[in-house]
């Protein structure tokens, strides 16, 4: 990521953890269903892979939905961004149910950060509707609907990036 600013380089986002259960993630996911489930109905979910996956599975299943393609995209190593690589694009099909533009298509990712996956997904199907579990501020005028807004300094650790593990109690 091209970003200078210390309190935004992945060191200090890194730093301002953000630990998410897997309890916790079925919960928000099903909460922003009940916010999608006032906007659609849709013809099909988009998942952005891979973070999207989870979310768009617990989506799909709550407003049933049974057509799911995804658009596949990388970018970060660990905490870092770089250049944006997309791996595979809509197939002809589901584009053809959203008229070519994504209208009638619901696009759902795990989280927005700096926005730039957003922006991509918004020029491939400027008209979806674009659905993520969680926001940071410079990410979220891209989204339509999302649940849970964090600092842009917080890392969130999604439960399949993490295991339980010892912590050594606040006062030795
Ligand atoms: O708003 P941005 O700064 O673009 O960051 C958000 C994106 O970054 C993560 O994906 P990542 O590229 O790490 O791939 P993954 O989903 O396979 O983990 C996350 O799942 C979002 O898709
Ligand atoms: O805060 C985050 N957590 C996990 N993956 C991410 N990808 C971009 N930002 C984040
Ligand atoms: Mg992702």
């Amino acid at each position: 990521m091209a970003d200078s600013n210390s309190e935004s380089s992945p060191d200090a986002r890194a730093g301002r953890p953000f630990p998410v259960s897997w309890d916790q993630f079925h919960r928000d996911c099903r909460a922003l269903t009940w916010r999608l489930n006032d906007v659609g109905p849709f013809h099909a979910i988009i998942a952005i892979t891979r973070g999207g996956l989870v979310p768009a599975a617990i989506v799909a299943r709550e407003l049933g939905i049974r057509i799911i393609d995804t658009v596949c995209i990388a970018s970060y190593d660990h905490t870092s961004q770089g250049d944006l690589q997309v791996l595979k694009g809509v197939s002809p099909e589901v584009a053809k149910l959203g008229g070519g533009t994504g209208k009638g298509l619901l696009i759902v990712d795990d989280l927005v950060d700096t926005g730039a996956t957003g922006r991509l997904v918004r020029q491939l199907l400027p008209d979806a509707h674009f659905a993520t579990v969680y926001a940071k501020p410079k990410g979220k005028p891209l989204v339509d609907t999302f649940i849970t807004e964090v600092s842009q300094d917080t890392w969130i650790h999604f439960p399949w990036d993490t295991a339980l593990s010892f912590q050594p109690p606040i006062r030795p």
